[in-house]
């Protein structure tokens, strides 16, 4: 059985979870594990001296119960589902030995991991500038809900200082423009990842 294992990461409401589900309808054998998922519990995220909870750092989440997940998935793709009902994976009717099995992980701090670095098949990265970035944030609620000021003064600093990290320790990123059109991101990323498909099955 061949396995593809993409990662959509890239800036908090670039659009990720919506671009994955998307995917997910349109690809078969496809299943979704979400960064979001394993966040630490508020009581266990470090508070910085202004009180910024500092939830957008490595430190504020589970990576190796993720890194446990990706594993448990590549050696049982098709037994994969998460917690989540509306998470689990789509299947096709093809023998099994024919299928290649998908797994999209999608979180905004995938690339700066250092035990995922050999992970990914694929590495896409959205993003949208800073105005924009900012308008959707506000309409989103968190739990905890950010804090005023916590845009500027945490979300924003950290995503730059990560994609700079990320851009001097990682080849093959694809970047995609956040600010397209749904249609527009989903057709241009089924298409690519259908054509890693057909590679992997020669
Ligand atoms: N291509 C797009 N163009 C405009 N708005 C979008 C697009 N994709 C997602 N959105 C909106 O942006 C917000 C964040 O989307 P979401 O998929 O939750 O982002 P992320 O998972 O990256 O945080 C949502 O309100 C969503 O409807
Ligand atoms: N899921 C949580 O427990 C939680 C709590 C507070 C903030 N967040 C925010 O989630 C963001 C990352 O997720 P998105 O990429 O889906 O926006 C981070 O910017 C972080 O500030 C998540």
């Amino acid at each position: 059985m061949k396995v593809l294992v993409v990662g959509l990461g890239g800036v908090t409401n670039g659009g990720k979870t919506t671009l994955a589900k998307r995917l997910r309808k349109r690809l078969p054998n496809c299943s979704i594990l979400s960064q979001d998922d394993f966040f630490k519990p508020e009581s266990e995220v470090e508070i910085d001296e202004r009180g910024f909870k500092q939830y957008d750092v490595l430190d504020a989440l589970y990576m190796d119960e993720m890194v446990t997940s990706i594993h448990t998935w590549l050696k049982n793709p098709t037994g994969f589902s998460v917690s989540t009902a509306e998470m689990k994976s789509t299947h096709s009717n093809l023998k099994s030995t024919e299928e290649v099995h998908i797994l999209i992980v999608e979180g905004f701090l995938l690339y700066n991991y250092e035990p995922l670095n050999e992970v990914w098949d694929r590495r896409y990265f959205l993003t949208i500038p800073y105005e924009e970035c900012k308008r959707r944030r506000s309409t989103r609620v968190y739990q905890p809900a950010d804090p005023p000021g916590y845009f500027d003064g945490h979300v924003w600093p950290m995503y730059l200082k990560h994609k700079r990290e990320m851009e001097e320790n990682t080849n093959n990123i694809v970047y995609l423009d956040g600010t397209k059109s749904e249609e527009d991101l989903l057709s241009y990323l089924y298409n690519d990842i259908l054509r890693e498909q057909e590679v992997l099955k020669k």
